[in-house]
């Protein structure tokens, strides 16, 4: 525990208790060392290469909402998100230099054992599992009482202010987004706001380095979010997303200024199913190094997640989400490595 004076108000900070993820060495400097071969553990098994002939290039029917518009409650913006989050679960609309300091610069902000928070890797949790082609930063932004500095890279210029700006504008980009899937669930348009109770926001700052086999590496392992909603930020440049769709992998194609926004696993939950988590992954390449940002809206740890009565009652449907405390389910999901969407069945009420 350490106490920080955050605001002006001295803080205590506790560990979160989700769990934590084992070190291994930083992507970038096995790059850096020798940039020609890829260690056995980054090498996947052949069923999981990226290059399969599951990949499919209709990344353009991916759907753009303008948030403009939702936010200006357009009936017709409002019936595409509720497409787009039934047949994709993804869509796009429209917004680094802590990875360039020095390795023993970067360690300081290292993940503590019995945490999550820090620059690291995610979900390592055996000595033998398969390794992602990526070094991260992970970090609660929201609100300010979770914040831990000591992970926040504040000797890089601008780096706080950057991000808590972001934070703020990201935070009113996910409420938007709530507020008018609450409308499309049947609830009032503070529905899923209060369904998270305390909100939590965190970042993910993912930074994949060139690899000279990325037919046989993944930047990150298939998964789905375990947040209610994410918002990725993504190079503008480089395509490295992939979305599950019809079986396939779409590569998402950045489009510049937007921004990539799906939906997390307690929303899928909530909405009885209704609304799916996508599983997706990133590969990665031979020329340049790719970043991007992954912001997840978290909801408290003690609130249940389960269908709600509304999406339940208005489309008669069965129920197949079980009650459950979102905590016991982060818990489950952080202490397991990223297997697609297997984590997701331990929403699920047993006899479907
Ligand atoms: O970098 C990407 O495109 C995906 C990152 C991601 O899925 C995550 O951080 O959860
Ligand atoms: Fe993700």
């Amino acid at each position: 525990m350490d106490t920080k004076a955050e605001n002006g108000v001295m803080q205590e900070h506790q560990e979160l208790g989700w769990g934590k993820s084992l070190p291994v060495p930083s992507v970038q400097e096995i790059v850096r060392n020798d940039s020609l071969s890829v260690p056995e553990r980054y090498i996947q098994e052949h069923k999981d290469r990226p290059l399969g002939s599951d990949s499919c290039p209709v990344s353009s029917q991916i759907p753009i909402i303008d948030l403009h518009l939702l936010a200006c409650g357009d009936e017709d913006e409002r019936t595409k998100l509720n497409f787009a989050c039934k047949e994709w679960g993804f869509f796009q609309t429209a917004v680094a230099a802590f990875f360039e300091l020095p390795l023993e610069e970067k360690k300081k902000y290292s993940m503590a054992e019995n945490d999550l928070q820090g620059y690291g890797q995610g979900f390592v949790v055996s000595d033998r599992q398969k390794l992602d082609w990526g070094d991260l930063i992970f970090i609660l932004t929201l609100p300010n009482k979770y914040k831990k500095m000591k992970y926040w890279p504040v000797t890089v210029t601008g780096f706080k202010e950057a991000i808590e700006e972001y934070a703020t504008e990201m935070h009113k980009v996910t409420e938007e987004i709530l507020g008018n899937l609450s409308l499309l669930m049947g609830m009032d348009k503070d529905g899923l706001r209060l369904l998270h109770a305390e909100m939590k926001q965190a970042m993910r700052l993912n930074y994949y380095p060139t690899c000279s086999r990325p037919d046989l590496v993944l930047g990150v392992s298939p998964h789905s979010d375990a947040s209610s909603i994410t918002v990725l930020l993504q190079d503008d440049e480089i395509t490295g997303l992939q979305i599950r769709h019809k079986g396939g992998w779409v590569p998402v194609k950045p489009i510049p200024n937007a921004l990539v926004v799906n939906i997390g696993d307690a929303i899928e939950a909530w909405s009885n199913g209704m609304y799916k988590s996508i599983e997706h992954r990133a590969v990665t390449n031979e020329k340049r190094a790719r970043m991007s940002i992954a912001t997840f809206l978290i909801p408290e740890d003690d609130v249940e997640i389960g269908p709600v009565d509304s999406v339940v009652g208005t489309y008669h449907q069965p129920v197949m989400y079980k009650k459950i405390k979102y905590v016991d389910y982060l818990r489950y999901t952080l202490s397991r490595k990223m297997d697609g969407k297997a984590h997701t069945e331990f929403l699920k009420l047993e006899n479907e």
